[in-house]
């Protein structure tokens, strides 16, 4: 059963407690199964027709070159190949990407507040970003290794969820690779549907897309202090 549609209230505090535990010890954690086969296709269905209305606009390609020179887009090698939409309170259309984000706030301000938060209890988390829904379309698009948060812009905690139905690695790539320092170990993680994870935004989790080779949609919302 999912952990919010259950209702039960046992099963929401097991839910924040394995959160807590999982980002002081890691600085991220995986939870599947976030909202149910249902809702989580109410949104799928929400972001593919939102994607099919050309509502998305190509990601900026991020590029560490000199200002002057050809940017990475013009060559034809640009960095990212992501197209994504900034999706704010409850527009028209929109109203199961707000729906998730209500529910992720709840699970963030709850974990931020409870005792023997551990890092967590660094953190007065008031506010978010709005959700941004981002469609890798296949074919080899990527995003570079990267940190979110380099410079202390406020926000301390990537919430994304996937919405990609029986997603395969091993035949459409698209692995989300967290590389956590100080330390040696990587997480490779699947974008598979219902699926929600958190990560410290900042220089602790440098991470990267690997490239994809199947529409691949996620919404990310990033938590300021
Ligand atoms: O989708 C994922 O699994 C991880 N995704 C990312 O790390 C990621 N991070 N920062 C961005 C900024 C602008 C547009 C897209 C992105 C983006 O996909
Ligand atoms: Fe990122």
């Amino acid at each position: 059963a999912s952990f919010m549609g259950s209702g039960s209230e046992r099963r929401y505090e097991d839910l924040c407690r394995n959160i807590i535990n999982d980002m002081n010890q890691y600085g991220l954690s995986v939870v599947d199964d976030f909202l149910g086969m249902e809702t989580g296709l109410k949104i799928l269905n929400e972001v593919r027709s939102m994607y099919n209305a050309g509502a998305f606009q190509d990601g900026q390609v991020v590029t560490n070159q000199m200002p002057d020179a050809p940017s990475t887009a013009a060559r034809g090698d640009n960095i990212r190949g992501d197209k994504i939409k900034w999706v704010g309170g409850n527009e028209p259309g929109c109203s199961n990407v707000w729906y998730l984000t209500n529910q992720i706030d709840s699970v963030v301000y709850r974990v931020n507040t409870m005792k023997d938060n551990g890092i967590l209890g660094n953190y007065h988390i008031r506010e978010r970003t709005r959700a941004m829904v981002a469609c890798y379309p296949g074919f080899g698009t990527h995003y570079v290794m990267h940190v979110d948060n380099p410079k202390k812009d406020g926000r301390v905690i990537t919430a994304i969820y996937y919405l990609n139905i029986n997603w395969d690695a091993r035949e459409s790539g698209g692995i989300l690779r967290i590389r956590p320092t100080p330390g040696t170990t990587v997480a490779d993680i699947e974008p598979k549907f219902d699926r929600l994870i958190f990560f410290w935004s900042d220089i602790r989790n440098p991470h990267e897309v690997q490239p994809a080779h199947r529409t691949r949609y996620a919404i990310t919302v990033w938590y300021f202090d």
